[in-house]
Formats: C-alpha cells, structure tokens, sequence
C-alpha cells in the first residue's frame, strides 16, 4: 500500500479553475489520490457564476456513507456547502467516520462577486464545522462574515480576528491575505494562529496576474494533499504556498476564457521541488 487518500467536499466549477476541479488537479500534483463528494453544480466560467443547483443533503449524505464504508481517507478539504442540510450531512459523517486532516476552506462568495453559501448558512458554518476542522483557511471577507465584523485591513487586525475565530472553537486558523491592499502589496502574506504558539506568517511575492481564479481551492486542497505527508500543519502550509505561487506564476500560460483565468498546475515543477522536502 502506498500513497495518500485525499477527499474534496465541495461544488463543480465547469471552468475548471476552482472547486472539485481544481482540487482534484493539486491532489494528482502533489501525490495524493484524489476522492470526491460533490454538494453543488454551478454554472460558471472564468467572467462568473450564472447558476448554482444544489445537491439535496439526503444525497451528499448518501455519497459520503458509501465512498466512507469502503475507503480509506487520510485527508479532507470541504469547499462550496451551499445550505444547511449539506452543512449537517457533512458535519455527522466528520464525527462517525472520526475523519481526520480535515481543512475547511469556508467558501461564501466567488471572485466574480456571486453567492456561493446562502446567507442564513453562514452561521451553520461557524457552529457545526468550525470546531469540526483541523484547520480552517478564510479569507479576509469570510473571516468577517464569520465574525460579524468589518473586513481586516492590516496584518494586526487579520491577527485580531484569527484569535477571535479561535475563541469559537477553531482549532487553527489560517487567515488569508490575498484581499489585503495597501503599504505591503508586493507581497501576499497569510497568517497561521493556533493555541498556544505564536502566529506564523506565511509571505510570497505577490504575482502580477489577472488570473487568480480558484487560488482559495488551490491552496486549501493543496495543505489537505501535503498534510499526511509532512504531519505537520506549518509545513503543510509552507509547501501549500510555494506550489500555489507557482501555479499563479504559470496562470497566464493558459488560456481558459475571458474574465478571471484559473491559476496553472504545472506538474513538472513541483516533482522537482517535492525531491528536496
Ligand atoms: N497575486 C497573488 N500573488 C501571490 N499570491 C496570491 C495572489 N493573490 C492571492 N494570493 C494567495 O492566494 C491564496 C488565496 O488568496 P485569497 O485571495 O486571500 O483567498 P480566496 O482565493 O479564497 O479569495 C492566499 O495564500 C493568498 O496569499
Ligand atoms: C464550485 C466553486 N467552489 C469554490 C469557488 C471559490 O473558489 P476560490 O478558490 O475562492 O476562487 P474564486 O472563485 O474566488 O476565484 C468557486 N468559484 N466555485
């Protein structure tokens, strides 16, 4: 037996920059055998969303018993949720399958500014998954949204509200700071809160590209593939970043529609990089 199990939660994106899709294609990327439950259809390109069709609770219930009776999952990555049903069938199968490495990206909204999550969902989010997750990876207008709170405009105030999520049962918060303009927007830095260490930042140089479509997914699935690997959470989130970097540094390779283009997973490179770790 060899090589890690990696599941997607999450919803279709027909473009294939983000979703299921694009966590399939880091999984493969970085080693892991890709799974999927999916809990949404959306209609989507690379310029927006035009529909969403849920999956009813009952049937993602039924996809998680039956991939869940049968296989071994060693990590989770849950994206798009939609509702509340979808929020508790995904919670009850993380508490009787005792699943673990479980990364919540808390998708809400899409870089085209449609609703991914309906707002009366959000509160089922913080309450049923939040203190679920092994790590969840906001970015800064979720992590608002989860809170209550206006969006973080400074690395401090991110650091204020990772600590406020941790007060509400979140295990680790990562906080993601691609929203973040201002004095440091050479840079993209995110920042790992957990209990009883000090925060860790996690910087990049920041790409020059219009095309950062799915680099949420990218990089909540990426830490879900590395997490077996490396059993560490900042190490996972370290490699994360790199291959994330390094796909937005080839997104303008591609050429997959007019609007906001999906970040490029190049395969060769990370064979390279993963030799060193
Ligand atoms: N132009 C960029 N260059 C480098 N990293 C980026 C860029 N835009 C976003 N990122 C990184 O992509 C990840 C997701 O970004 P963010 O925009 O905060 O979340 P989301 O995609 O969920 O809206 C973070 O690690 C962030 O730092
Ligand atoms: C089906 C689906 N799931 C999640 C998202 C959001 O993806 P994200 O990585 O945050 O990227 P953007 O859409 O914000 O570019 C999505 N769009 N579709």
């Amino acid at each position: 037996m060899s090589g890690y199990n990696i599941l997607s939660i999450a919803g279709s994106d027909p473009s294939g920059g983000a979703g299921i899709q694009a966590d399939l294609k880091t999984f493969s990327a970085l080693g892991g055998y890709g799974m999927t439950v999916i809990t949404a259809l959306t209609a989507q390109s690379t310029s927006g969303v035009t529909g969403v069709h849920a999956v009813p609770a009952e049937f993602v219930s039924a996809q998680l018993d039956t991939l869940l009776t049968d296989a071994r999952v060693d990590a989770v990555k849950i994206g798009m949720l939609s509702d509340t049903g979808v929020i508790g069938a995904v919670a009850a199968a993380i508490d009787h399958y005792a699943l673990r490495n479980v990364v919540l990206d808390p998708v809400m909204v899409a870089k085209s500014g449609d609703r991914l999550l309906a707002p009366e969902a959000v509160a089922g989010v913080r309450d049923e998954l939040l203190p679920r997750a092994d790590l969840i990876t906001p970015n800064i207008p979720e992590a608002a949204e989860l809170l209550g709170a206006d969006e973080a405009g400074s690395i401090e105030t991110m650091g204020a509200q990772a600590e406020r999520l941790l007060v509400l049962g979140a295990r680790r918060v990562l906080l993601k700071g691609g929203h973040l303009g201002g004095a440091d927007s050479g840079h993209s830095t995110d920042l790992l809160v957990e209990p009883d260490w000090p925060p860790r930042t996690f910087t990049a140089e920041r790409v020059r590209t219009h095309n950062t479509h799915g680099t949420g997914c990218t990089l909540s699935s990426a830490i879900a593939a590395l997490l077996p690997q490396r059993d560490d959470v900042p190490a996972a989130v370290r490699d994360a970043k790199e291959y994330l970097t390094e796909a937005l540094r080839h997104a303008d390779e591609l050429d997959a529609g007019r609007g906001k283009g999906p970040v490029h997973h190049f395969h060769a490179w990370w064979g390279a990089v993963a030799a060193d770790h």
